[in-house]
């Protein structure tokens, strides 16, 4: 199929090389600024810590375009706050051929792009990977890769067949919500510049994550917004083993099976860069869920206020784990 990558970070670069050696016409939408450093690269390579030696293909043809014509389908690959810039590149409407597949953490981006292309009717992905750039055109993911596709078009769910990435199908939201819930620790790593297995293993850090999990698990109760945790299990089990086996709890959720120390949530390198993050999108959604629903949310919005209060920062000034606790303790 002839499919269009639009960014070329992180998640970009691995679906890239994965599309590629399935065998379909790939190319790569990047910035105009990043041309230069990703010009002089020949290949795409990706890193795998779960093992076996990485994964390099030739690089697919570069554009500073997004013309969807000629094209099947399109992954979505920039983080949330870069999303307008993509949607306003996209021309005056879709394509009538061309699935959009936004690969954004949380759940608003496919109904932000249906309300900027009312006929266009995106293709929901989660990814259920780590990754992380090492430079242009190079990844690492730390854990084996994933993707949960909310389409039952066999065409896209067949698209990466033969290139070592799974793809699963999942109906409603239930996945990108329980999904969303182990994405409010990628605040408190980027507050305290910590790897998942850090929240794991760091007494002060696991009960910052488990307050706001709480939280979060009882807006969306209150909600009644669906949720499935990728450790397949009800919340209550999946908190006890957090409690009593924190190495379990991470194993058993199926994008951490092989979770390394080298895992850093996305939002850390946001922070190291000072770069805006994607805390509205995460813990910000369970907020405003919760105001919706008449639920209080004192750790998540403390956790909001302060990645707001020092995103941006260059250089970026990280917290202990024992100050994160008190002060979200305080506000709870
Ligand atoms: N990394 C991970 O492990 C995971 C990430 N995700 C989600 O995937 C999404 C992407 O994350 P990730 O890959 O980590 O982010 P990265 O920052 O690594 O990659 C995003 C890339 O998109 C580029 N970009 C931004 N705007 C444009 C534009 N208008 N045109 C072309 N390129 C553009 C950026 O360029 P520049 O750097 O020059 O701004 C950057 O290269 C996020 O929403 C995140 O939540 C989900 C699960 C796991
Ligand atoms: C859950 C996690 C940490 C996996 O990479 C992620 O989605 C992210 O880095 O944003």
């Amino acid at each position: 199929m002839r499919i269009r990558v639009i960014g070329a970070g992180a998640v970009g670069t691995v679906l890239a090389t994965h599309l590629v050696r399935a065998g379909h016409a790939v190319r790569l939408s990047i910035r105009e600024a990043d041309l230069p450093s990703m010009q002089s690269v020949r290949h795409l390579r990706v890193d795998r810590v779960t093992g076996g030696p990485p994964l390099t293909v030739d690089k697919p043809p570069l554009s500073t375009g997004m013309d969807l014509h000629d094209v099947d389908a399109a992954f979505i690959c920039v983080k949330h706050p870069d999303l307008r810039s993509v949607l306003d590149g996209l021309g005056p409407t879709i394509p009538s051929g061309c699935a959009l597949i936004p690969c954004q953490n949380g759940v608003g981006a496919a109904q932000r792009i249906r309300q900027r292309f009312p006929a266009s009717d995106p293709v929901a992905a989660t990814v259920m990977f780590n990754a992380q750039t090492l430079q242009p055109l190079h990844a690492r993911v730390t854990t084996e890769p994933t993707l949960l596709l909310r389409s039952g078009d066999p065409d896209l769910l067949s698209l990466f067949n033969g290139s070592g990435l799974r793809v699963r199908r999942v109906r409603g939201e239930g996945a990108a919500w329980g999904k969303l819930l182990l994405n409010l620790a990628n605040a408190i790593c980027a507050l305290t510049h910590s790897s998942f297995h850090d929240v794991v293993s760091n007494d002060d850090l696991k009960t910052c994550f488990t307050s706001a999990l709480d939280e979060a698990v009882r807006v969306l109760q209150a909600a009644k917004a669906p949720y499935r945790l990728p450790a397949s299990m009800p919340y209550p089990a999946f908190r006890l083993l957090l409690d009593r086996a924190p190495s379990l709890a991470l194993r058993a959720s199926a994008f951490h099976r092989t979770a390394s120390s080298h895992a850093y949530p996305s939002m850390v390198a946001d922070m190291v860069q000072g770069r805006p993050t994607e805390i509205d999108q995460l813990n910000g959604e369970i907020v405003r869920l919760g105001e919706l629903s008449g639920i209080d949310t004192p750790v998540n919005s403390q956790l909001v206020a302060m990645i707001r209060m020092r995103e941006g920062r260059q250089p970026a000034e990280f917290l202990a784990p024992a100050e994160l606790r008190q002060s979200l303790a305080a506000a709870g």
